[in-house]
């Protein structure tokens, strides 16, 4: 199934208001946070509420995510347990650097009888995933690892490799590139990370366009505010979709039937242009759906 998206809007678990406005907000997708957004000691009322949320349901097609602490801390035991309950459809893990980190995450899940629909999405924010981030991706082949897609985290990646997060990201583009070469190379999901200056709009409208241009599936957001924006950049536009139709009507014409390429308006169009505007009409068909409620 295809499914947008464009938007993911990061919560603390810990912030009643914003797990109940969620409901009503134009996210492709929620992430209900345990980790850096919630303190030490509001984590356990963090997941009663994140557990309580969810069992109200009422969140529509948005794709709810839990992010747990890590996997090293004093709270994964319990962060995995209320989500394997919860049934989300994944659990975002924060710091994963090795296969052995997701290969002990899926064992977790299955031990604790977490549904096959509960995924798990890694955020890439160390050293060490950066420079395996393919073999990380690989993962995705090996179904218990239930490996969905990476979420890149700047903010953790400038901690510790002291590269900064500046306008316009040139030291973080090269390895930004590399984590989305793995993911395609491995049929895998990225979303890029969060844009902190909630009072900048026009700095996030950059990034959002300069992510999409990169090739992320869409951003992680931290304010409702950057919702509408975001959407709007990652979604195909009118122009393009068409274009994307008249492709594909193209190539079904009987005298085009047996061609590799062919003029179009003007242009040579081949058999992979044809590939990727079916993916350009699934996304637009899904984004359609999804505001349909
Ligand atoms: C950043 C914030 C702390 C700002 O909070 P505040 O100034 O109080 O917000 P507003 O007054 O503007 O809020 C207006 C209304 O919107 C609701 N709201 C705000 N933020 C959210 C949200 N994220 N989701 C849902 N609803 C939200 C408020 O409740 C207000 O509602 P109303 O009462 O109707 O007026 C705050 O926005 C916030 O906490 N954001 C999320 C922070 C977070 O989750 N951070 C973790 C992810 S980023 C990360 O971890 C980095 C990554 O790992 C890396 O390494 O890069
Ligand atoms: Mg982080």
């Amino acid at each position: 199934m295809t499914r947008p998206r464009r938007s993911h809007l990061f919560m603390p678990g810990s912030n009643p208001r914003a797990l109940e406005k969620a409901r009503n907000l134009a996210a492709d997708g929620l992430i209900l946070d345990l980790e850096d957004s919630v303190a030490p000691d509001a984590k356990s009322a963090a997941r009663d509420g994140i557990a309580a949320a969810i069992a109200a349901k009422g969140f529509g097609k948005r794709e709810v995510l839990i992010r747990t602490n890590g996997l090293d801390t004093q709270w994964w035991a319990e962060d995995v347990a209320m989500a394997a309950k919860a049934s989300p459809d994944g659990i975002l893990v924060p710091k994963v650097s090795s296969i052995e980190d997701l290969r002990s995450i899926g064992r977790d899940l299955a031990h604790l009888g977490a549904a096959p629909s509960v995924k798990v999405w890694a955020m890439i924010e160390t050293a060490r995933a950066v420079l395996h981030a393919e073999e990380l991706a690989e993962a995705g082949r090996d179904p218990s690892c239930r490996l969905a897609g990476f979420v890149f985290g700047p903010n953790d990646i400038s901690r510790e490799t002291r590269i900064r997060m500046l306008p316009g990201r040139t030291a973080m583009t090269p390895m930004i590139t590399h984590c989305i070469l793995a993911t395609r190379a491995a049929g895998l999901e990225i979303l890029d990370g969060p844009y902190s200056d909630i009072a900048n709009p026009d700095g996030f409208a950059t990034e959002c366009a300069q992510a999409r241009d990169l090739g992320f599936d869409g951003k992680t957001l931290i304010h409702p505010s950057q919702i509408e924006a975001c959407n709007a950049i990652f979604t195909p536009p009118e122009e393009e979709v068409a274009r994307a139709r008249k492709i594909i009507a193209a190539f079904e014409l009987p005298e085009n039937v047996s061609r590799g390429a062919i003029r179009l308006d003007g242009a040579m169009v081949e058999r992979l242009h044809a590939d990727m505007a079916r993916r350009t009409i699934a996304i637009a068909d899904a984004i359609a759906a999804m505001s349909k409620g």
